[in-house]
């Protein structure tokens, strides 16, 4: 759709993602075929979206991340009330978001922006809080109820059967112990030990793995930082690129995905009660965008994780009623849960190479879209930043140069000579 652009000087501008002009996030320019800069080009972010960002190592899939979370960041006031943003940090890159980009200085005056930095919270598993200060970041302490994790995940965790003599054990405990609200590692051991239907070996074996759970610092009898994680307005970046063990930052993202899920499903009753006049009715917590870097870790092609049902399942088929939105993005689209793909109403794709990556994007390639996605991205060419939209709500595609950061962005490569 075809709009006018405010910022500054008058000039053309393309929205994707909708036909609202109120709630736009600015992306970029229109890349022409001569590799001039066309049109400006906005996403209405008005109703939630599906986001999938590709692109393959260095040429842009987190700093294109990074600009929809600043562009949320800087919605006039009133409206940046309603929605909350939560970043999943595997790579511990995005806390730099509060310091302002003096690297690529000459780009962002080229075009005409100004570099900033933004007020983020980062939130990082309780028991690395002081590794983080010792560096001087400043964060906050995160922990997952140990009541909120079912014996079956318990199981999956310590990546044993659950028919298991440990994994019967730990099922039958949990389930007697889930009768109370909140319990902690040591109700868990005292129950172990006191079992009778249980060998000392298959105690043993328990008990090791709930300790070795304990020294992961990321589970606790109450839960910390939840609550405070979406906020009006917020965006708050969870670091869990400290946690070694890929399954318990699944059983961290579940956790934070389901939470923020259910407490959505309240907000959106409420919504609905204060709409029909009543006033008495709290409000609840804001609409929320998820993203996540490296999302096939959580979502992949084969078998699943403990974050593998509430993403797709809730969030990603049934996100749009509560007014969840999710952007992931990955490096190899082949790796990634089918479902993605299929569900996500935007693909941004960065440069791609291998035949397999594009085979796959291929697969669920719209009606739409005339051209394919291995040519489409051929023309596309190895600039950094430069982008192929995929946009089921206009129906469109378009090759994009994505603006650049505002603040100062933490995934560069190293290099011996900086
Ligand atoms: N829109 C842009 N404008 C200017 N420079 C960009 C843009 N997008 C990317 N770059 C440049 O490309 C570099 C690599 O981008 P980025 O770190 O996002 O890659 P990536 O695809 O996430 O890589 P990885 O998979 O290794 O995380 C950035 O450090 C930046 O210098």
């Amino acid at each position: 759709m075809e709009g006018s652009f405010t910022a500054g000087v008058s000039k053309q501008q393309y929205i994707l993602g909708g036909n609202c002009e109120d709630v736009l996030l600015y992306m970029g320019r229109y890349l022409a075929r001569d590799r001039s800069s066309g049109s400006h080009v906005s996403l209405d972010v008005n109703h939630p979206h599906a986001i999938f960002i590709a692109g393959k190592r260095g040429y842009g899939k987190s700093y294109t991340m990074a600009i929809l979370m600043e562009e949320l960041m800087m919605l006039p006031v009133h409206i940046k009330d309603n929605v909350s943003s939560v970043v999943i940090d595997t790579m511990g890159i995005f806390w730099t978001l509060s310091k302002g980009n003096e690297i690529q200085t000459s780009v962002i005056d080229e075009w005409e922006l100004v570099s900033r930095g933004f007020d983020v919270d980062i939130f990082v598993p309780a028991g690395s809080q002081r590794s983080y200060e010792e560096r001087h970041i400043v964060v906050k302490p995160l922990s997952i109820p140990i009541s909120q994790m079912s014996g079956y995940e318990w199981c999956k965790l310590f990546g044993m059967e659950a028919v298991s003599p440990p994994g019967v054990l730990i099922i039958r405990i949990i389930d007697v112990l889930k009768k109370n609200r909140a319990f902690s590692f040591e109700d868990i051991l005292d129950l172990v030990m006191e079992d009778e239907r249980s060998e000392i070996t298959t105690k043993g074996a328990v008990e090791n793995h709930f300790r070795t759970a304990m020294a992961w610092g990321i589970f606790a009898e109450k839960s910390e930082g939840i609550e405070d994680m979406v906020k009006g307005g917020s965006t708050s970046v969870i670091d869990v690129s400290t946690i070694r063990n890929e399954a318990v930052r699944s059983a961290l993202v579940s956790s934070i995905a389901r939470n923020i899920y259910h407490l959505r499903l309240e907000a959106r009753r409420s919504y609905e009660r204060i709409m029909m006049g009543d006033k008495d009715v709290e409000k609840g917590i804001p609409m929320v965008w998820l993203f996540i870097d490296e999302a096939q870790q959580f979502l992949p092609s084969q078998g699943n994780t403990l974050a593998s049902d509430i993403l797709l399942n809730e969030w990603l088929k049934q996100g749009r009623q509560p007014g969840l939105s999710l952007v992931l993005a990955t490096q190899r689209p082949s790796s990634i849960h089918p479902d993605v793909l299929s569900q996500s109403d935007i693909v941004i794709c960065h440069r791609l190479t291998s035949q397999d990556d594009i085979r796959v994007l291929e697969s669920v390639r719209p009606t739409y879209m005339e051209e394919n996605f291995g040519d489409s991205l051929m023309k596309m060419g190895s600039e950094k930043g430069a982008a192929f939209v995929v946009d089921d709500n206009t129906e469109a595609a378009h090759l994009i140069r994505m603006r650049p950061r505002l603040s100062w962005h933490g995934g560069d490569d190293p290099a011996i000579i900086s």
